[in-house]
């Protein structure tokens, strides 16, 4: 090969790398929130001009710039951690790969100018970027582990980069025909093996960043299709689909709907204005949601309408759960002044199949008004007779 082939194929990783980081960094644009993609593209930036600069590099050349192109490395190598790191939520300890990157810089430089020991040049550097990219994974192992496959192979794939990394000088000196000796020349099999292994990674953290990146996408978008945007309760479609599902499971009956609405509602948007009322929403459905078990289902069906599900649960501790709930706005009315009550009409049925589901809904929904009717602030029972009477839980004489 000429020296005009050489350079041509010493340069395509770092052309293919460049092409990544633009990639990348395309993505980043338009999911600014995912700042990962950020640092990738400046990890393989770097990266890239670190290896197409260095290919280029005369043995005596390399030796004067050694620990300007170093840097290059080195920084790429740290954003490569910090990308990492942004992904799984953890520190980069960044005064520690400071310091590691320091040492490195002056392990490079005392063994390029002042001993002249490639060996341990090699080494002592490969070893301080492997270091920097370990730091973020230990905080990894301290979480709870994420059980999906992806995340997973995307983690040992980086473990494994940061090891190789380390090894890369000791398994060359083994398996090469010539050992490092001849590692300084740009078309050494260290510096292949180097361009092809940090290629190969690059390659791979793209595609499972990719794939990653997508299925966080869309479990995004699917949770936001399912959930109302104010109180992160259910809509009432994502509630029709789960509470068949819960219906067809017979280990989770008796089940029982129940219909909550508050009250007066329209007075305290008026009295204390739309986004008081907007924190009485999420404050109610917050006391919704701590009072049910899984799996039940909290819904907001519109307005100041709320629907749960309940499982393994007659009527009469349905009815107990709604008097609970009554209490515990009382008593939890932190967002509206002191004199103001913040109270619940309820209306409470029974559901045996997902074909009866929306009627159950209809009466739950009748019940609930019929409990506004009879002055609000109580819960109302299918199959039961309510006389007008006082607040409270309403379930006087059973309908035969
Ligand atoms: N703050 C806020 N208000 C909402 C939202 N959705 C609906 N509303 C308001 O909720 C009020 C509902 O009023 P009404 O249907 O008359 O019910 P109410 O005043 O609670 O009366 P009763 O149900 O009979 O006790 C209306 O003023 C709507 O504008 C919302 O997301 N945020």
């Amino acid at each position: 090969m000429s020296a005009a082939d050489d350079r041509i194929f010493l340069l395509a990783p770092s052309l293919a790398m460049l092409f990544l980081a633009g990639l990348l960094g395309i993505c980043w644009l338009n999911q600014r929130q995912q700042r990962f993609l950020l640092w990738l593209c400046s990890a393989y930036a770097l990266t890239a001009l670190y290896l197409g600069i260095r290919s280029l590099l005369s043995p005596e050349d390399l030796d004067h710039h050694a620990t300007g192109i170093g840097t290059l490395y080195l920084l790429g190598s740290w954003c490569l951690a910090r990308s990492f790191a942004e992904r799984r939520r953890v520190s980069t300890h960044p005064g520690l790969a400071l310091l590691i990157g320091l040492v490195a810089l002056a392990a490079l430089f005392y063994f390029t100018h002042i001993d002249q020991n490639f060996w341990d040049r090699l080494y002592s550097f490969n070893l301080g970027i492997a270091l920097i990219l370990l730091l973020p994974v230990s905080d990894v192992f301290k979480k709870p582990r994420a059980k999906d496959w992806l995340n997973q192979t995307l983690l040992w794939s980086y473990i494994t980069y940061a090891l190789f990394t380390m090894a890369r000088p000791l398994l060359v000196s083994l398996w090469g025909h010539t050992g490092l000796g001849g590692a300084m020349q740009p078309n050494s099999l260290y510096w292949a093996t180097t361009l092809m292994s940090v290629l190969f990674f690059a390659l791979l953290f793209t595609v499972l960043i990719c794939a990653v990146t997508m299925r966080d996408i869309v479990s995004q978008l699917r949770s936001e299709r399912d959930h109302d945007a104010l109180t992160k309760t259910l809509n009432r479609r994502a509630f029709n689909e789960a509470a068949r599902l819960r219906l067809a499971d017979q280990r989770l009956h008796p089940i029982a709907i129940l219909a909550g609405d508050i009250d007066h509602f329209k007075r305290i948007n008026d009295g204390w204005g739309h986004e008081r009322g907007d924190r009485v929403l999420q404050l109610v459905s917050a006391t919704l949601q701590r009072n049910v078990r899984s799996p039940d289902l909290v819904a907001r069906f519109g307005g100041e309408e709320f629907v749960l599900l309940l499982k393994c649960i007659d009527l009469a501790g349905a009815g107990r759960l709604a008097q609970r709930i009554r209490l515990e706005l009382g008593a939890d009315n932190t967002v509206l002044p002191h004199e103001a009550q913040l109270t619940m009409s309820f209306g409470i049925s029974a559901v045996k199949a997902s074909a009866q589901l929306d009627s159950a809904l209809k009466e739950a929904d009748r019940l609930m008004y019929s409990a506004k009717n009879a002055g609000r602030d109580r819960a109302h029972t299918a199959g039961v007779l309510y006389p007008d009477a006082g607040p409270g839980l309403q379930m006087l004489a059973a309908t035969p």
